[in-house]
């Protein structure tokens, strides 16, 4: 396949992502008796059996290669991220700013897929989301890192339908130990915060040595 139309394909790809995303929305705003849900199972059914054959096996996903690491990577790992992925339908629309002075922000606004008490943002994606953009700033320290520990304070409401801004920066660094603090803000106002520790595995996870 040419550059060209690489992408192309790459834009359909992600037109493609955000019809999903806009599908996930429908599917949580649908009333139970709607009429339309026999066919709406019929077509997802044949939109299914389109992608079938063309579907990696999982093994060339995880960790960006192969199995045997003979072939080429499947893809950027970054691309399937469930919080900033473009290509993953379960991650709201973000755009990532990772900067040289080992911050990193963001900002999304989450609709009803995201609901955790009414009018809410789910306290969990609220953590989600520190813990990725936090990750990122832990990630201008050293390339694989994972989350050792991460508290959430939910001072307020994360509100949907809202723009929130969502912000980390490394607090200190103590040896292999790196420190972050994280916080979301709504209309301006700190609505959460949190505070963890990123780690750099003992040794690179297997696979992902190059
Ligand atoms: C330019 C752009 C670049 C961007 C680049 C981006 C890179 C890409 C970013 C991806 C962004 C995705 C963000 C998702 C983030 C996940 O989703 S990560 C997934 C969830 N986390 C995991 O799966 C981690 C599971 N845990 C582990 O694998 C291992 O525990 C770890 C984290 C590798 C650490 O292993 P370990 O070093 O053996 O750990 P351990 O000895 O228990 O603790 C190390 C030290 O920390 C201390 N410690 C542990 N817990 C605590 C605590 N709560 N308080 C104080 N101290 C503690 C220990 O006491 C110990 O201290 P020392 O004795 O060394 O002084």
């Amino acid at each position: 396949m040419s550059h060209a139309d690489q992408s192309v394909n790459r834009q359909s790809l992600l037109a493609a992502a955000d019809h999903a995303r806009a599908l996930l929305d429908a599917m949580v705003r649908l009333d139970e008796d709607t009429p339309v849900a026999p066919e709406l199972a019929q077509r997802l059914e044949s939109v299914l059996e389109l992608l079938a054959d063309h579907v990696q096996p999982v093994e060339a996903m995880v960790g960006g290669r192969t199995a045997d690491r003979s072939g080429p990577r499947k893809g950027s790992y970054r691309d399937r991220s469930p919080i900033s992925g473009v290509l993953n339908p379960i991650a709201p629309p973000v755009t990532l700013r990772v900067m040289d002075d080992h911050t990193a922000n963001t900002t999304t606004t989450l609709g009803l897929a995201y609901q955790g008490p009414p009018g809410r943002v789910h306290g969990g994606f609220v953590a989600s989301l520190l813990d990725h953009i936090m990750g990122y700033a832990a990630g201008t320290v050293g390339t694989w890192i994972f989350t050792r520990s991460l508290t959430v304070d939910y001072d307020h409401a994360v509100p949907l339908f809202e723009e929130l801004a969502i912000s980390a920066r490394v607090d200190h660094i103590d040896g292999r130990k790196i420190w972050v603090v994280g916080e979301i803000r709504a209309e301006g106002s700190v609505v959460a915060r949190a505070r963890g520790l990123w780690l750099p595995p003992r040794a690179v996870p297997k696979g992902n040595e190059g």
